[in-house]
């Protein structure tokens, strides 16, 4: 068996990941970035935190990543956190210009003392994945934007994570690569059974990548509703042009605007 293959539970038999409990975050100066944030993220899901600027969506992924604490609650990690648990993916894929795509693939390894050769296949494993084996010896500069984002995608891989947090990774991109990567991350899901949560602020796009959306407001960022999207995987055209589709997609933008102070709305 391979790193990447796991089995995707069906609904309702997913084990818990992490529990998020009543968090709050407030900054110095007060501002109370979320307000009694509860999740339960459970294994193969794929969350959307969708909402507008300011409704904490970077802050409930930094505290999820450890890079801050609560103020109030609790992040519990089933069975304890280990170094290997997380993946992360910027809005900037954030390479090294000066490695290879391999090299950059590597880091995570490297961060934890592997060497590139203990780790080759595992790091050409995640780089098949994104369709990118063939460019293994390449330079970022010779890459496309969207390559570049697969790279990074390849790298939040490679530990095979037991959560990927996702920041926005696909908004600098022109819309038909978008398009084209939420294609791809789905199947990649759907081979590796990996669980995403996902920041988002584009409502076709939650409503095409997710089982499960959370809409959030602003000032306190909470979430104010979840809505479920049970449209089977894998999901392609038909999906995306179907009235249920449609449907759900009205639903989370009126959920969305409702959230928005009036002069907000665009
Ligand atoms: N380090 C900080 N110190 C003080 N306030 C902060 C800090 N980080 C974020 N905030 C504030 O907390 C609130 C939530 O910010 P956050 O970046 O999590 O929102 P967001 O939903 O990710 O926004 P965007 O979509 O614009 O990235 C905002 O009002 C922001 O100004």
């Amino acid at each position: 068996m391979t790193a990447h293959d796991r089995t995707i539970p069906s609904l309702g038999q997913r084990d818990p990941v992490l529990r998020i409990q009543e968090v709050d975050k407030t900054f110095n100066g007060g501002v109370v970035a979320l307000r009694r944030l509860s999740l339960t993220v459970n294994q193969g899901d794929f969350i959307s935190l969708l909402g507008p600027s300011g409704c904490g969506k970077s802050t409930a992924l930094r505290l999820i990543a450890g890079l801050m604490r609560p103020t109030l609650g609790r992040i519990l990690w089933e069975g304890g956190q280990g170094s290997d648990d997380l993946g992360v993916v910027f809005q900037e894929p954030t390479l090294m210009p000066w490695a290879t795509v391999a090299q950059n693939v590597w880091l995570p390894f490297r961060l934890r003392g592997k060497s590139f050769n203990s780790v080759k296949d595992k790091i050409m494993e995640a780089l098949a994945l994104v369709g990118l084996e063939k460019f293994a010896g390449s330079y970022p500069r010779e890459l496309s934007g969207g390559m570049k984002m697969r790279v990074s995608i390849a790298r939040a891989l490679v530990t095979n994570p037991r959560l990927i947090l996702m920041d926005e990774p696909f908004a600098a991109l022109d819309e038909i690569t978008r398009q084209k990567l939420n294609d791809d991350l789905l199947s990649l899901k759907a081979r590796t059974g990996a669980t995403v949560i996902f920041v988002t602020h584009s409502v076709f796009e939650s409503v095409f990548l997710s089982d499960r959306i959370l809409v959030m407001a602003a000032r306190p960022g909470r979430i104010i509703k979840e809505i479920q999207v049970d449209a089977p995987y894998p999901r392609g055209i038909e999906w995306r042009t179907s009235a249920e589709y449609a449907r759900i997609a009205r639903e989370t933008s009126d959920t969305l605007h409702s959230t928005l102070e009036p002069g907000e709305a665009h």
